[in-house]
């Protein structure tokens, strides 16, 4: 999980804002914000209700419409894509797994159609044997029996079956960068070790990027290799996990520590 491939960013984000509203009333949710990843690293962004994790989460899958500021992905400027096929290529390289993934479901369509659905919206090459293999694999990868899940309905689900349908839905288009808003955060404290602990067994197996969005310092702890401090919509403070936690540089930071003291014990997963 350290981070080796230095050649050259797999995500460059640059003066990345957003704001909502105007006058006395603008928000800024996402202020001003840069940062790179690399192929294969884990970088946690953290920070409090309303600090604007989701809003960067957003605008990094293409979901929401920047102010201003530049994102590149493999070199490319993401901004630059406007019509939907450049947009489909780009959710083959960059997917998002969100908290509620309950409301993220069609409650009309089996697991199967959905998953189907996504993978074919997005990639429209492969056959439909491909899809089958694709979505099997894919279940298999995060631990659930397409045999069973296949023909079940959302409701049919437990919390943590949905959260690992919604990891393989983002899987079956084989994405280089997953972003992972708040995965755990409808789990219970068992669940949300498994996922956390699936997220880190995926990074390894495909080499794969991710980004994952918490507000529990702990949880950033035990799965990054690199931690980004969110506050009122800034990147106050980032630097690799353990440096950062060691020794916190801005007094938000600060502040975040002091709430959860048993963070000091290795590589223990506070509040999961
Ligand atoms: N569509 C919107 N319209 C107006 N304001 C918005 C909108 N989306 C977000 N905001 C505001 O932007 C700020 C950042 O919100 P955001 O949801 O990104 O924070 P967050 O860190 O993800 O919070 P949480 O952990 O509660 O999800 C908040 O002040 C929020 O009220």
């Amino acid at each position: 999980m350290t981070t080796q491939n230095r050649q050259s960013p797999l995500l460059e984000v640059r003066n990345l804002s957003r704001t909502f509203g105007a006058g006395d009333h603008i928000v800024r949710a996402v202020d001003n914000v840069s940062f790179d990843l690399y192929k294969g690293e884990v970088v946690a962004i953290v920070g409090e209700s309303g600090s604007g994790k989701s809003t960067l989460a957003r605008l990094l899958l293409r979901l929401l419409d920047t102010t201003s500021g530049e994102i590149r992905v493999q070199g490319k400027d993401v901004l630059s894509y406007h019509n939907h096929g450049d947009l489909k290529k780009y959710w083959q390289v960059v997917q998002g797994a969100f908290q509620d993934s309950f409301a993220a479901f069609n409650q009309f369509y089996s697991i199967r159609r959905t998953l189907a659905k996504s993978l074919n919206v997005l990639d429209r090459t492969l056959t439909n044997k491909e899809v089958q293999e694709r979505i099997e694999n894919s279940l298999l990868e995060v631990g659930l029996e397409p045999s069973d899940i296949l023909k079940k309905w959302p409701h049919q689900l437990s919390g943590g079956q949905l959260q690992r349908v919604m990891i393989a839905r983002a899987l079956t288009v084989e994405p280089e960068l997953l972003i992972a808003d708040e995965p755990t955060s409808m789990l219970d404290a068992s669940l949300r070790v498994t996922v956390l602990n699936l997220l880190l067994a995926l990074q390894k197996r495909h080499n794969m990027s991710i980004i994952f969005i918490t507000h529990d310092l702990g949880q950033a702890n035990y799965v990054s290799d690199r931690l980004l401090v969110m506050y009122k919509g800034e990147l106050v403070e980032q630097g690799p996990t353990a440096e950062v936690l060691n020794n916190p540089q801005h007094e938000y930071t600060r502040r975040l520590l002091a709430d959860v003291p048993r963070l000091h014990r290795a590589h223990e997963p506070v509040g999961v």
